[in-house]
């Protein structure tokens, strides 16, 4: 290579990395990010002969702050909001959520799946850094941080997360608009699955996270699915009817009847088809006073509706069934009537197996607004459970061995038992049918009720 040719190539080698500069200042957020922080660092550093009580009247008459700290509800929105936004994309410090709690949906990492066929998925968080970013027209400064947490003797005890956003004080208004696109972008969002959550003393912790239940995969009598559907429609709907009327917005429903016939799993489809996560509790829960009830109602999750399970489990009457019980009934009627109904309204379905066993203050209007009798099986049900298993077999088919089984005796969960065992082999069905159809068996144990909620 002669002298010519050398400095061509250097000419070349530094016009490239000119124009490759000027196009990233151009085009790319993170580096107009980097040069204005640092252009506000070395104002800041130039700033230090000011007087400081004048830099911070300056600083808190031109800007405003928003603080986000990690344990708060909207930290995860937020945080995994920026990390998907372009500029957000380019830090580096990055933490993994993969543990699904109520303040977020979603996810931006597909892993894989698991043994039962569930998507494995995470969230990409950021930890620390800072990123300029430009939102609804306004430029705003995001950074992360992370912050070690010491105890006694320098003990370390993990690290605190928050998450500062700094604009110009003209940008107050989109604060409210940042913190809704970042929930729609997390929790607003639906993936169609149901959230399953238990009591743990005051609070609720999610157990379960499901595909949800169709609406189809259930046999009721006649008209009751539907009825019930419609029902619910009408009344998220009616919102501001309720408010104008002043009737608290909530809904309550009382399903009984003999067990294994779906009062739970209708609970979790219903709630599957309008996009709701369940709160289940069960009265009988070892140390549940009035006063932890009422924490608990009072603080439902986010579109939960409320199921408690077999409310006849604690009270004969208004009487504790069994010595001990710490709940009392009217601790119970206030806690139902205290239940928060929030914008999106309150809805509770309640359970029982023993309707005479139940106070009627329990069950009036306004508590439960709807009494529904889920029964055991009608021949129209068993024969429809059989054209689910068989969807070949015709109606007559299906009919005629259901018209074996006298009407009302036999609990679809013992049905569904009994055709699970012969699912291979239809023609063993038919044959052993006499065997099923001459005994009447209402009731199955239901050893785990949450299983037997989101089977
Ligand atoms: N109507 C139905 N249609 C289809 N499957 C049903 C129906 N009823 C019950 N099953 C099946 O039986 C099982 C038990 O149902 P589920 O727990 O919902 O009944 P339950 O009435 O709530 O019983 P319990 O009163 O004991 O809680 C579920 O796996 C469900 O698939």
């Amino acid at each position: 290579m002669n002298i010519t040719d050398l400095s061509n190539l250097l000419h070349t080698v530094w016009t490239e990395l000119i124009e490759t500069v000027r196009h990233t200042l151009a085009t790319n957020e993170l580096a107009q990010g980097g040069l204005l922080i640092g252009l506000l660092s070395a104002a800041a550093m130039s700033a230090r002969a000011l007087p400081g009580q004048l830099l911070s009247r300056l600083d808190r008459r031109f800007t405003v702050t928003l603080d986000i700290q990690g344990d708060d509800p909207a930290f995860p929105w937020l945080a995994a909001w920026l990390a998907a936004q372009p500029v957000g994309r380019h830090l580096r410090h990055l933490g993994v959520v993969t543990r699904f709690n109520e303040h977020m949906g979603g996810h931006n990492v597909a892993i894989g799946t698991d043994r039962d066929g569930d998507e494995i998925t995470a969230r990409l968080v950021p930890l620390s850094g800072a990123a300029l970013l430009r939102f609804r027209g306004h430029w705003m400064l995001a950074y992360p941080q992370r912050t070690e947490r010491q105890g006694v003797n320098h003990k370390a005890l993990g690290f605190t997360h928050s998450l500062t956003f700094r604009m110009l004080a003209g940008a107050r208004p989109i604060i409210a608009e940042l913190l809704r696109e970042a929930y729609d972008f997390t929790a607003g969002r639906s993936d169609g699955r149901v959230e399953i959550y238990v009591p743990e003393y005051q609070n609720w912790k999610l157990v379960e996270r499901r595909a949800a239940r169709p609406l189809d995969s259930l046999i009721y009598a006649d008209g009751l699915l539907d009825n019930l559907h419609t029902d619910l429609d009408s009344f998220f709907g009616d919102r501001e009817w309720y408010a104008q009327m002043g009737i608290p917005y909530r809904r309550g429903y009382l399903l009984h009847g003999p067990p294994g016939n779906g009062k739970s799993s209708l609970v979790s489809a219903l709630a599957g088809a309008f996009g709701l996560n369940v709160c289940v509790l069960n009265l009988a829960t070892p140390d549940l006073s009035d006063d932890r009830l009422t924490a608990l109602l009072s603080e439902l999750p986010r579109r939960a509706l409320l199921l408690l399970e077999d409310i006849d489990a604690v009270f004969l009457g208004r009487e504790p069934r069994t010595p001990g019980v710490k709940l009392s009934f009217n601790g119970l009627l206030n806690a139902l009537d205290g239940v928060a109904a929030g914008e999106g309204g309150r809805v509770t379905f309640m359970t029982t197996n023993d309707l005479a066993g139940l106070d009627s203050a329990l069950i009036r209007p306004g508590r439960a607004d709807r009494h529904v009798l889920i029964g055991n099986g009608t021949q129209g049900q068993v024969a429809g459970m059989l054209r689910r298993f068989w969807p070949d077999w015709t109606k007559a088919e299906a009919g005629e061995l259901a018209a074996r089984v006298p009407e009302g005796t036999l609990s679809m969960a013992r049905l569904q038992e009994y055709l699970l065992e012969r699912r291979a082999d239809g023609a063993r069905v038919r044959r052993d049918w006499g065997e099923l159809a001459g005994v009447t068996l209402a009731t199955v144990p239901c050893p785990t009720r949450l299983r037997l909620l989101i089977g």
